[in-house]
């Protein structure tokens, strides 16, 4: 890493993280390219902003030199690590925002739960809930500073070192999302053990969806105060609820926490745009539009047009090329992103992939989709 310019991010080159605390959340870069911003919350750009889920990943060569020997869950807990694998996209490509490097399985953790990650087998809790009385394990009272300082800390260090270049993202796993892993104990094709608990113990589901949503509020608020400028929470496993336990289930809980998490930003004055990515959940389309948060994150199941419609104008949509698109020859992407454009319009919409990008994918690809937004986008809204 390159640490220039300013003199107490050099000092900070050469400590490690328990010196981080100087490094206070204050006289940020100003930010140049707000176009994300802008389009999250409706209003006019020049072109439609792009940035892809998963875009600091192991497609590229450098993220897994980086991560080459290393823990995944200490990688995450360095903030210097978080950092540099935050800014290697940005190298690259022209991408209008940045996520922070970290995982959604962190709130676990913070839980007192035990994460590991496999390689070649996925995130793998030893101990998974399974029944009722096991929530007792969990830290009731989690302090959230204390749990997840790491994240604020990488957050903080990350915004002075992308100097104002584009805006970052904070995010945070769901409710439901992270339930489901912490009673699966990892992925699952079904995840029939965690919606076992939803028939069998309802109650018990719903203390521990109202536990998380609490941990989720906290910690969602200390990303701000750290310095992330907008936030996206995932739930990557809605799609497997349906329509009836979704609302039942996940619904409430994503809600209430767009609800609290703004109404205590509002007491500050403070405005950061939410995005609700709840994959697979189309049916859901028409609530998730009315559930406080000014930005819908998309699947490629869903056709833009129609997302549009039953959105009915109320939030900006995020989304949604398949990223397997990304394995077509360049002038193929560049057709399949017109028509995507083409179909969401060029207001109130940010570009990014249906859901992350995979390991095997050629960054040339992310290259030419980034630019294809870019280019078809500038073109339409001169047109207009
Ligand atoms: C479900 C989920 C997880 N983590 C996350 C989700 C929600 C998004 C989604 O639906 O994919 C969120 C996540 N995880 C990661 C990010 C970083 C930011 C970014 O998008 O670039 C984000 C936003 C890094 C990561 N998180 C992980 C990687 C790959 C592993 C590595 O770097 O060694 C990265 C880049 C590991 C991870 N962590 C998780 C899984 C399923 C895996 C993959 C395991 C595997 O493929 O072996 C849990």
């Amino acid at each position: 890493m390159h640490y220039t310019g300013h003199p107490t991010v050099l000092a900070f080159s050469k400590c490690n993280y328990n010196c981080l605390s100087f490094l206070r959340p204050k006289d940020f870069p100003t930010l140049q390219n707000d176009t994300f911003l802008r389009a999250a919350r409706g209003e006019e750009t020049e072109h439609v902003p792009v940035w892809c889920m998963r875009q600091a990943g192991r497609y590229l060569p450098e993220f897994r030199e980086s991560r080459a020997g290393k823990d995944f869950f200490d990688t995450c807990r360095s903030p210097e690590s978080c950092c540099e694998l935050t800014l290697q996209p940005l190298r690259r490509f022209p991408f209008d925002a940045a996520i922070i490097f970290s995982d959604i399985l962190v709130v676990p953790q913070a839980m007192g739960m035990d994460v590991l990650m496999v390689a070649g087998k996925g995130p793998t809790f030893p101990d998974p809930l399974k029944e009722p009385e096991d929530l007792q394990r969990l830290r009731t009272a989690v302090d959230v500073e204390k749990e997840l300082g790491y994240v604020f800390k990488a957050i903080t260090l990350t915004r002075h070192k992308i100097e104002g270049k584009v805006p970052l993202i904070g995010f945070t796993g769901a409710p439901w999302t992270l339930m489901a892993y912490m009673i699966e104990g990892g992925g699952s094709n079904t995840y029939s053990k965690a919606k076992r608990w939803l028939y069998r113990h309802p109650e018990a589901s719903h203390m521990l969806l109202r536990m998380l949503t609490d941990v989720i509020v906290e910690y969602l608020l200390g990303q701000v105060a750290a310095g992330a400028q907008a936030l996206q929470v995932f739930d990557s496993h809605a799609g497997i609820l349906g329509p009836v336990q979704f609302k039942d289930f996940s619904l409430p809980y994503l809600r209430d926490i767009a609800r609290r998490v703004k109404d205590k930003l509002k007491e500050t004055g403070q405005d950061v745009p939410m995005i609700v990515f709840a994959k697979d959940a189309h049916y859901a389309l028409e609530d998730l539009s009315q559930s406080h948060y000014e930005v819908v994150g998309l699947d490629w199941t869903i056709d833009p047009r129609s997302a549009r419609e039953r959105t009915g104008g109320k939030v900006s949509l995020q989304g949604n090329m398949d990223p397997c698109a990304l394995y077509s020859p360049k002038d193929r992407i560049s057709e399949i992103v017109q028509k995507m454009v083409e179909g969401f319009g060029t207001r109130g919409y940010i570009a990014n992939l249906g859901h992350g990008l995979y390991p095997d994918m050629d960054p040339e690809n992310v290259g030419a989709f980034v630019e294809a937004v870019h280019q078809h986008s500038k073109l339409m809204i001169k047109q207009i």
